[in-house]
């Protein structure tokens, strides 16, 4: 069943996944907004119905896939539960000095058709850094799939990408933060960074 965007911005609203406050964000710019997506993923009935709608809208977009290959932390869950609404394998890279690999044996088999799965896309540099990952391994990318593309489309990965929801969510620079964003004390949720 396809899911509109108003009802992809209540899920995350009704989980509690939208957050304001001043945030630094994965690429290091920051804003005032974060989708706090592991707060969908701790319910699995709701990443259900939303990776349900990415299957259904990568699959009219790019046809059968075999492995969905995401970016760890956040783009395991959400890459797991679609592979299995897509019966498709599910792997993942993850950073070995800071670089993403696929680690632990995981292979990709010659001739499979691959699709990267990411949870949320701000500038798209995790997930050009996935796809570069995967492009060393055989098989064949098909596409892209998000959850939520906060660059309103504008992101640039190489390969197209089928979101759930594009919005337009601000990002400034640290050294160019509004006023009112630079006298709120800065958190950063994600992984990256954080010895990777
Ligand atoms: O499009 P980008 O500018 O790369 O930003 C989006 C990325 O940022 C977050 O990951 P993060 O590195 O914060 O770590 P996490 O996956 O462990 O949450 C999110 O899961 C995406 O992977
Ligand atoms: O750009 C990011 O790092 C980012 C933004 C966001 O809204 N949610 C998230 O998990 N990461
Ligand atoms: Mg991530």
């Amino acid at each position: 069943m396809t899911m509109t965007k108003d009802e992809v911005l209540a899920e995350f609203r009704d989980a509690g996944a939208l957050l304001e406050g001043h945030f630094i964000l994965s690429s290091g710019l920051r804003s005032p907004v974060f989708l706090q997506k592991m707060f969908i993923f701790q319910d699995p009935v709701r990443t259900a119905r939303l990776c349900k709608a990415l299957a259904e809208k990568a699959t009219a977009a790019f046809g059968k896939i075999d492995v969905v290959v995401s970016p760890a932390v956040g783009g395991i869950v959400p890459g797991y539960e679609t592979a299995r609404q897509l019966g498709a394998k599910a792997i993942f890279v993850e950073r070995e000095d800071g670089r993403f690999q696929l680690r632990r044996g995981f292979q990709i088999p010659e001739g499979a058709r691959v699709l990267m799965v990411e949870d949320i896309v701000t500038t798209g540099l995790s997930s050009r850094e996935c796809i570069d990952a995967i492009r060393q391994h055989p098989g064949t990318l098909v596409g892209a799939a998000c959850l939520i593309d906060r660059s309103n489309g504008k992101a640039e990965i190489g390969t197209t990408l089928v979101s759930l929801a594009q919005l337009d969510i601000p990002a400034y620079p640290a050294d160019a933060l509004p006023p009112e964003l630079a006298a709120l004390p800065p958190v950063k949720p994600g992984s990256r960074g954080l010895g990777a």
